[in-house]
């Protein structure tokens, strides 16, 4: 997670000067919708816990700012309720449960409700090793459950033995660790909406994922909360972009915290970004409200800061902007 964060540290601008700045346009197109910023909210679980409606919330003041809502499959609102308060586009991020039927259930009714692509997250056959949900037992409060998995034997809510942590528990029970890339073209054959992969950090894979025929991928360290001492998205992002060669839009996650950061990994061949916790942070500040007010900052930073790189159209940020 912390080399997440020097890595964007460590990239300085090159600002170009005296271009006609006046009015810099942050709109972008991406896989079919239109973004007033290249800003997604990532996939994060249970946001009952930031926010007593959740992902309703989210998606309220995600569609105010214009930007995109990637929605997880531990979400705690149904996929019906939370299209039926968003502004902007949804995506749905899948893990890939053991029980196909599930599975297909799921993407039927993202479907049904509107949602424009999928995002299969590939970094968690298990999940990492997280000392804290270990020691503090972590388990979900009574109030709270998935709300489109239909898991009521889940046990999420009941603590487990000292050191167990109810999230691994159910991963464990839920996920199919065994996949491999020949298992993505039942995916693939189930819908016609876009696929990407979250998680993908070498060029091997990100070539391995266009011959898949995946419509994008997501570079991604999971925030760091998966394997420990992995390379920082943002590094990875080089090796991604130019094994794709533009084929499938590459987006990254980790540690984007301000406009600036939205610039650079845009000048290292970045589509979009998306934003993790920043997001459940606002959310329990301010709901809905306070969510379109953290977007609505990083894209007044993002402004500035193609004004004073003299890059005022998103076409013309490059790798000629950074040192
Ligand atoms: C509390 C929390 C829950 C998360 N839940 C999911 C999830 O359900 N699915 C997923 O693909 N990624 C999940 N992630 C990872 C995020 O999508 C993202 O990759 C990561 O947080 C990096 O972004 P950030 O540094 O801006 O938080 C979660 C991250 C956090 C912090
Ligand atoms: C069982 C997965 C929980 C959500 C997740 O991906 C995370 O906590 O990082």
């Amino acid at each position: 997670m912390d080399a997440n964060r020097t890595a964007f540290d460590a990239v300085r601008l090159r600002p170009r000067v005296l271009v006609d700045v006046a009015e810099p346009d942050p709109a972008v197109r991406l896989i079919g919708s239109g973004l007033s910023v290249p800003v997604g909210v990532a996939p994060t679980a249970y946001h009952r816990m930031a926010h007593p409606d959740g992902e309703v919330e989210t998606a309220r003041g995600t569609g105010v700012a214009g930007a995109l809502f990637v929605v997880s499959t531990f979400a705690s609102r149904t996929l019906e309720d939370i299209a039926a308060s968003a502004a902007g586009p949804l995506w749905l991020q899948l893990y890939w449960l053991r029980d196909r039927a599930k599975l297909t259930r799921l993407v039927r009714r993202a479907e049904a409700a509107g949602f424009s692509a999928l995002v299969l997250t590939v970094d968690t056959p298990h999940l990492g090793l997280r000392r804290r949900d270990l020691r503090n037992g972590f388990a979900l409060d009574p109030e709270l459950a998935p709300a489109n998995l239909d898991d009521q034997d889940a046990n999420l809510q009941h603590q487990g033995r000292d050191g167990e942590s109810a999230l691994a528990r159910h991963a464990a029970q839920a996920f199919d660790a065994s996949i491999t890339w020949a298992d993505l073209a039942w995916l693939r054959g189930l819908t016609t909406l876009p696929i990407l992969l979250k998680g993908v950090l070498t060029a091997e894979d990100a070539l391995l994922a266009v011959e898949s025929e995946m419509n994008g991928v997501i570079v991604s360290n999971h925030g760091g909360r998966q394997l420990d001492g992995a390379v920082p998205s943002l590094v990875a992002l080089r090796e991604v972009v130019a094994a794709v060669g533009g084929r499938i839009p590459v987006l990254v996650d980790g540690s984007v915290r301000s406009g600036r950061d939205v610039f650079v990994a845009l000048a290292l061949g970045a589509r979009a970004v998306l934003v993790g916790r920043p997001v459940l942070w606002s959310l329990a500040v301010g709901g809905g409200d306070g969510v379109a007010d953290m977007l609505r900052l990083l894209t007044r930073e993002f402004v500035q800061t193609m004004a004073l790189t003299g890059r005022p159209r998103v076409a013309d940020i490059d790798d000629s902007a950074i040192a």
